[in-house]
């Protein structure tokens, strides 16, 4: 494994205890547990008494009709609930002090000390945020009654507290996405909702979570579902999964910021982390649980989770969570556990890209969804300056460097700038890390080799800007908000587009720009129609050799989205082919030109003898 000497250094002087995982002392604490009655197997997923853990909530805060299911949690009380919402203050809801901590455990203040919150809320990123860049950005929605988009965060009714936390991020106004779909999951409906890479879809999913889960607290029905006296069980009420361990930790610091003296309870559980500290957060309760699959399946046969009071589902780069890697992981946990069905849940499914295929497939989990796109489907924000230069595998280092030069004497998009360079392979990474260390650019990796507390010290020296140079798998690739990234380098290029609008997708976030530069050579001729279509979709220069390439690779290759027609694509229920119950959702007519056909043969994104590089 290698260290690089940046790492060491970080690593002298830092706790290297994970973000939500065990600290030394909380690992030695382990023997103080609580030791409860031994409960059987088949047992322990249910809970203690025949009463079910007392309710947070009757049902999901709907206008919709989520008939049926016979749980003994979801026999809709859904009017009780609305009745009770909506009269001003009831109870706990929108009390700042109403929460789960009062006398028994002070919540941490993510921000630091309580009493330099404002202070410390304040110092963050989005004072000036120019989110003017996505003004024009069209949207398009499907579905039955779609609600109408709101233009301001005082025209929805979070709740006060959830407000003062969104006026701390200094979050003026939503963006398009949050704009259109906050308003629609506040309504209690599904959605798949596909947005541009740093266009803050993960406020847009935590946002009526935390709110929904806020009123049921203001008619007194939250616990934290803690685990009932005698069950080690915890019943969380919202769930949300992503695809790497860093984004649900990210995920978890966003959600608890904007949960901050909610009095909703936020926990985060993710593997390659000591379970036992997951475990003793577990214990004390949880409202939503940030996840990532693996670790929650071994949550799940352990009996420590159980997933039958969840009102919310949230998928983070959801068509990653159903492709083929992580498929049948979350049907296991969906479909075969012990989860409220579709139509009971709400669920909510998001990412900036979206093939068909996986659309398709996604609509098992979604029960009568409202389609979301805020841009087309799959495209990069035009916020990314992008460049692609012909570089044969035997240059690409002395290529980089010659860019890293440049970038130290010109400055890329201002002084604290951080390059973020992606290539194929593990072991490339370590190899091209230690080359730029011995020749004077500090860089460290990320991949999937490495162990979780080297891949977070990766992580921070990063964002510190200790190492500036951060050499990534695609494990970096997808949901990871680093401030300050201005520059992208696709040392490899993958193998499918989309991974690509993730990639560059870490630069040019949140209304800043950003630059991205690909080294293609004739390795990546299967990428190249793909590639230039979505430079010309977000308005860069194509240079003439890749349109030569484009035209001589159209058709080959695995891409999902070769082999036809135009750039993107909408809801897949439009497309004419598609028919479900023996007809058609929409009678087709839409865009039969998209390049997303059944035949398009969408691989999963990795041709043969390439290893993923995920978790
Ligand atoms: N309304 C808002 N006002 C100002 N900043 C915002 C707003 N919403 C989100 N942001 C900021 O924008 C940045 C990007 O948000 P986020 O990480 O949610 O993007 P995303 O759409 O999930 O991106 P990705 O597709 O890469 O996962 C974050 O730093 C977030 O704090």
């Amino acid at each position: 494994m290698t260290t690089s000497w940046a790492d060491m250094a970080a690593n002298s002087g830092t706790n290297n205890a994970a973000p939500g995982s065990a600290n030394n002392g909380g690992i030695s604490n382990t023997s103080a547990l609580a030791r409860s009655a031994y409960v059987p197997p088949h047992l322990r997923n249910r809970p203690a008494s025949s009463d079910p853990p007392a309710p947070a909530y009757s049902g999901p805060a709907s206008t919709n009709d989520r008939a049926g299911y016979g749980g003994p949690r979801w026999a809709g009380s859904k009017n009780d609930f609305r009745s009770g919402y909506g009269g001003g203050r009831v109870g706990g809801w929108g009390n700042r002090g109403g929460g789960w901590d009062r006398g028994r455990e002070r919540e941490a203040n993510p921000f630091g000390d309580d009493d330099e919150t404002e202070e410390v809320f304040s110092e963050q990123e989005n004072t000036g945020i120019n989110f003017d860049a996505y003004e024009d950005i069209p949207v398009d929605t499907s579905g039955d009654n779609v609600p109408p988009p709101v233009n301001t965060f005082a025209e929805i009714d979070l709740g006060e507290a959830l407000n003062l936390n969104i006026r701390r991020c200094k979050y003026v106004k939503p963006t398009p996405v949050q704009r259109n779909a906050i308003p629609i999951s506040l309504a209690g409906r599904d959605l798949m909702a596909c947005a541009q890479t740093g266009s803050g879809k993960t406020a847009a999913f935590c946002f009526p979570i935390i709110s929904g889960i806020m009123k049921g607290q203001g008619q007194g029905q939250s616990t934290h579902n803690r685990p009932l006296r005698g069950s080690r069980t915890a019943f969380p009420l919202a769930l949300i999964l992503s695809p790497t361990r860093e984004l649900s930790c990210q995920i978890h610091e966003e959600a608890k910021k904007f949960s901050y003296q909610t009095g909703v309870r936020v926990v985060v559980a993710y593997g390659g982390a000591p379970i036992n500290q997951q475990l003793r957060d577990l214990e004390r309760g949880v409202d939503i649980l940030v996840a990532t699959p693996g670790r929650l399946v071994d949550l799940l046969e352990r009996a420590r989770v159980s997933l039958q009071m969840i009102r919310y589902l949230a998928l983070d780069e959801a068509d990653r969570m159903l492709d083929m890697g992580f498929e049948p992981q979350i049907r296991k946990i969906v479909q075969h556990s012990d989860m409220p069905p579709q139509g009971v849940r709400q669920t909510m499914l998001f990412s900036a890209t979206f093939p068909k295929e996986i659309q398709r497939l996604a609509s098992d989990f979604l029960s009568n969804y409202i389609f979301l796109a805020v841009g087309r489907v799959g495209s990069s924000t035009d916020l990314i300056v992008q460049r692609v230069e012909f570089v044969h595998e035997s240059d690409k280092r002395s290529h980089l460097m010659d860019l890293l030069h440049a970038q130290r004497t010109n400055g890329v998009q201002g002084k604290q700038s951080l390059t973020l360079v992606f290539v194929e392979t593990k072991k490339g990474a370590d190899s091209l890390e230690h080359w730029l260390s011995v020749n004077g650019f500090p860089a460290t990796t990320i991949h999937g080799d490495r162990s979780q507390q080297e891949r977070e010290q990766a992580l921070r020296s990063f964002k510190t800007g200790i190492t500036p140079i951060l050499v990534a798998t695609d494990v970096a690739a997808r949901g990871l908000d680093i401030p300050h990234v201005a520059h992208v380098v696709n040392f490899d290029l993958p193998n499918d587009i989309d991974d690509y609008v993730h990639r560059i997708g870490r630069t040019g976030r949140a209304g800043k720009t950003g630059l991205a530069t690909a080294f293609f050579n004739e390795n990546n001729g299967s990428l190249a129609k793909s590639l230039s279509d979505l430079m010309l979709e977000a308005n860069q220069e194509v240079p003439a050799w890749l349109s030569r390439f484009a035209v001589r690779s159209y058709g080959g290759g695995r891409n999902r989205r070769s082999g036809g027609g135009r750039f993107g694509s909408r809801d897949f229920r439009r497309d004419s082919s598609f028919t479900k119950g023996g007809s058609d959702y929409y009678g087709g007519g839409y865009s039969s030109g998209s390049g997303l056909g059944a035949s398009s043969g969408y691989g999963g994104g990795y041709g043969p003898g390439v290893t993923s590089a995920w978790d």
